[in-house]
């Protein structure tokens, strides 16, 4: 039973969110059942094990992050380069693998002025400009891949898994850009304030995601 003041986590909610509860589990913390994918709470007290989750969207989790309204997040290495807040990255948990890539179509040509459509301006401006190519990035939400299908882009920068969605689309991975995984993040204050707890965390976190990739 812990007598300290209880970590505020960051889950992020939707595809994460399963394989991370899983990580917590297996390292021994009982967060019972209200932290569920099913739930619409979005804050869970879990007093047992002093701590206590924030139910937020994963492009928002180094947001809370930062500001110390949550002393530590999960979150996909793909936000923490498209948001580059300054957090601790503590430790590579290995989950909810996929990559960034720029894709387009199997007969793209390099044209004057090009155009990329992305959810990730930052990280596509940031890697055309380190190849030394000028491109115009254009924000999108979401269904990026329909942008060079009906000609607003000639390329996009978007998360790759399965690569089914641009097989279906008629579209093809051109370039990785960087290989993504899930990330415990913490604040930088409560790093150095709550440094036992933390530390007590990540070590058991450590201990799974070791034991995982041993067996893998
Ligand atoms: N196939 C995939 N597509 C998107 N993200 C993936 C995929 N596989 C793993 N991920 C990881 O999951 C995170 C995205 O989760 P999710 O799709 O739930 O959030 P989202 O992009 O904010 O979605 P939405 O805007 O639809 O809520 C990414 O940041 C990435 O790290
Ligand atoms: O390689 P795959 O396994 O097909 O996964 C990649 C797709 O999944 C994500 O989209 P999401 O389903 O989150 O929808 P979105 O278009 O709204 O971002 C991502 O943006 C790709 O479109």
């Amino acid at each position: 039973m812990a007598e300290r003041e209880p970590l505020v986590v960051a889950m992020p909610k939707g595809r994460i969110f399963d394989e991370a509860l899983l990580l917590l589990k297996q390292a021994g913390l009982s967060v019972g059942t209200d932290l569920s994918a099913d739930s619409r709470k979005l804050t869970v007290e879990v007093p047992e094990e002093a701590l206590s989750f924030l139910m937020v969207k994963p492009m928002d989790v180094p947001t809370y992050v930062e500001h110390g309204v949550a002393d530590l997040g999960v979150v996909g290495k793909d936000v923490l380069l498209e948001e580059e807040r300054d957090v601790y990255e503590l430790l590579d948990l290995g989950i909810s693998p996929c990559r960034i890539s720029v894709a387009g179509s199997r007969d793209w040509k390099q044209v004057f002025n090009p155009k990329v459509a992305t959810k990730y301006p930052r990280i596509a401006d940031r890697y055309f400009r380190e190849k030394g190519q000028q491109v115009d990035v254009i924000h999108l939400n979401g269904s990026v891949e329909l942008a060079p299908l009906i000609g607003l882009t000639d390329r996009i920068v978007d998360i790759v898994s399965t690569g089914r969605t641009l097989k279906e689309n008629g579209l093809v991975e051109l370039e990785e850009i960087t290989h993504v995984t899930s990330r415990l993040i913490a604040n930088r204050a409560s790093y150095r304030l709550k440094s036992s707890a933390v530390n007590e965390i990540v070590e058991r976190l450590a201990q799974v995601v070791k034991g995982k990739e041993g067996s893998s």
